[in-house]
């Protein structure tokens, strides 16, 4: 639905080494980008910046060729960004209905009152059929593969027409990485959602992607199809070093 585009982005904490040293991205409408690394490589680092969270030295970001370095967290959600940041995040005072109706009402311009925002939110049942077994459920009884596809579920609900995802499997078990991969595929096929997903799951990444990146040092040192990243043993030693 919309195209990001990072220009020479430089990112560092404090007075220490820049994390990301002008980092060249794009994320092309509609594409589903796995963002790869290294432990520490600067993954969350690039996402939370692209959200406004983390402290950008220089460069631009640009959101169909806006830029939106200088806007808040807050404004960018409005424009379409969408972060579901590692941790499973959910309201879990919240049931499972209570916090897909939060997810509603961000984006700029949206009818998110009455039955349009209960039809998005029927719509996440129809994706997640274990949120619907429980969306009663206060957030805190929820199991650790159910709250990972409440917090997507939570960002979806939302149209964002960008979708930042952070470590999504972490944690899980493959079943339900799968299960959950598996929907944001068909969910960015159905839609046209353009996705940028940081993961260690490389495979699992991959096979859901249309490219892979991978990142060290602060830099972009590969921006391949992600077919041809995973069938290529010596790429994926090279770049992911298995
Ligand atoms: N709030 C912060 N303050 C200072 N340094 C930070 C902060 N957040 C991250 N860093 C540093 O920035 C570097 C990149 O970290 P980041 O979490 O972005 O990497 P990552 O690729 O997401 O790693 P992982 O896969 O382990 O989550 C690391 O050296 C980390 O210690």
């Amino acid at each position: 639905m919309s195209t990001l585009t990072i220009e020479k982005l430089t990112v560092g904490y404090g007075d220490g080494a820049p994390v990301l040293d002008g980092l060249e991205l794009e994320v092309p409408d509609g594409a589903v980008v796995a963002l790869l690394g290294a432990n520490g490589a600067g993954k969350t680092t690039l996402l939370r910046s692209l959200m406004g969270l983390a402290p950008v030295r220089d460069g631009r970001v640009l959101l169909d060729g806006t830029d939106l370095t200088a806007l808040s967290t807050e404004d960018r959600v409005r424009r379409g960004l969408a972060l579901v940041p590692e941790g499973r995040s959910v309201v879990v005072e919240l049931t499972v209905a209570e916090n897909l109706r939060l997810g509603t009402c961000w984006k700029k311009g949206r009818k998110n009152k009455g039955p349009a925002r209960e039809a998005a939110v029927g719509q996440m049942y129809e994706l997640f059929e274990p949120l619907a077994r429980r969306r009663d459920a206060a957030g805190h009884t929820l199991s650790g593969g159910e709250r990972q596809m409440l917090a997507l579920a939570r960002a979806l609900v939302g149209e964002p027409d960008v979708l930042l995802l952070d470590e999504p499997s972490l944690g899980l078990a493959p079943l339900v990485v799968a299960q959950l991969l598996g929907v944001l595929r068909d969910q960015a096929a159905a839609t046209g959602l353009t996705v940028l997903l940081a993961e260690q799951n490389v495979t699992g990444a991959l096979s859901v992607a249309d490219r892979g990146v991978v990142l060290s040092l602060g830099e972009v040192v590969a921006d391949r199809p992600a077919a041809e990243l995973a069938a290529d043993p010596a790429l994926r030693h090279a770049y992911l070093g298995f």
